[in-house]
């Protein structure tokens, strides 16, 4: 595949492949997507049904809660940011995003005497009480995610040319793992589109489960959209600014947004981000002389700079993405910061 071709649909790649016969091709499908677009979808990835299928039916019976019974976990309890998110309570790119969502991060004890920002993100979760399925569903849907997304980044690091674990350096026996359970409701208004603002994912990869609506879109190089019309039983995967700044842009973090569905029709997804140690500064991949030949450079976006330490990256996002809980939590690390 030439790099002149416009790409009419996002890739889809076998992961069993990458463990078997046709290891060579498989690779350079690999780099080509996530030079090339950034966004493929994943299969061959041996997740149960009844996991998939139970982290649907969880986010429904959740969502489907009285209001206050989801505010028992609401975020703003959290110096963390975890927990539910009400609809409008979210900013992306400085815009109301219209989605609902539970936000989960590894469960920590809080540092006690903090020397950096970031160390605050570190916690404990809040769950629903009265749903006790939601827990357990939720983390075994992580542990599978987590799977899948190391070892498709095992994947990347041998398409790149590197070793299989080179990534791995910057985990600990706990890698950063953030799931967010989400529902999209229909668009309030006719130009209410903004399900999720245009934006870039964090970590190192981003893992999705969609269910049948769409939505999503994402951003080729020549500056158009393209949706990511859901393939059933697949996952999304899309690189994150991490390994854009581990490959001097080789691979690139990807521009996506969700447009709201219409009116009457929800929407669930659930997003699952795997990021290197909070404390981890990721250094730059020494890539084959033929690939640091097509490396874009890391983009300069004056919105948002990226930061190759990882808290701290995670953190300025957390802070702009909800205003609500960075003033409760937050106002001193802001107040240093204005
Ligand atoms: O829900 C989706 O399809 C994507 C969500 C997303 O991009 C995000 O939460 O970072
Ligand atoms: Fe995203």
């Amino acid at each position: 595949m030439s790099s002149v071709e416009r790409v009419e649909a996002l890739p889809l790649i076998d992961i069993s492949r990458f463990r078997g016969a046709g290891r060579e091709g498989f690779l350079d499908e690999l780099r080509w997507a996530a030079h090339e677009v950034g966004f493929f979808y994943v299969v061959g990835h041996g997740v149960p049904e009844a996991v998939t299928d139970g982290i649907f039916r969880v986010a429904r019976e959740f969502f489907a809660l009285p209001q206050e019974r989801r505010l028992a976990i609401e975020n703003i309890h959290s110096p963390q940011f975890r927990g539910y998110t009400r609809t409008g309570y979210e900013f992306t790119g400085g815009t109301r995003d219209w989605r609902e969502q539970v936000d989960i991060g590894p469960e920590r004890v809080p540092v006690e005497a903090p020397e950096h920002d970031w160390q605050r993100l570190v916690g404990p979760n809040q769950w629903p009480e009265d749903l006790p399925g939601f827990k357990r569903t939720v983390l075994a849907w992580q542990d599978e995610a987590l799977r899948v997304s190391r070892e498709v980044l095992r994947a990347l690091a041998a398409a790149l040319g590197a070793d299989e674990g080179h990534f791995d350096r910057w985990f600990d026996e706990e890698a950063s793992t953030h799931v967010k359970v989400v529902r999209y409701p229909g668009r309030p208004a006719d130009d209410a589109e903004q399900g999720v603002g245009a934006h870039k994912d964090y970590g190192y990869l981003a893992l999705l489960q969609q269910d049948d609506v769409g939505g999503l879109q994402v951003q080729l190089s020549d500056g158009s959209w393209i949706d990511a019309t859901p393939v059933p039983g697949s996952f999304v995967f899309n690189i994150g600014e991490m390994l854009e700044i581990a490959t001097g842009g080789y691979l690139t973090a990807t521009r996506h947004r969700v447009l709201s569905p219409p009116a009457g029709v929800e929407r669930f997804s659930v997003p699952f981000f795997l990021g290197p140690r909070l404390d981890a500064v990721v250094e730059p991949l020494d890539l084959p002389a033929d690939l640091a030949a097509q490396a874009r450079g890391v983009s300069a976006d004056a919105d948002n700079p990226l930061h190759a330490a990882f808290g701290e990256n995670a953190l300025v996002g957390w802070l702009r993405s909800h205003p609500k809980v960075a003033r409760r939590w937050w106002s001193d690390v802001l107040a240093a910061r204005a």
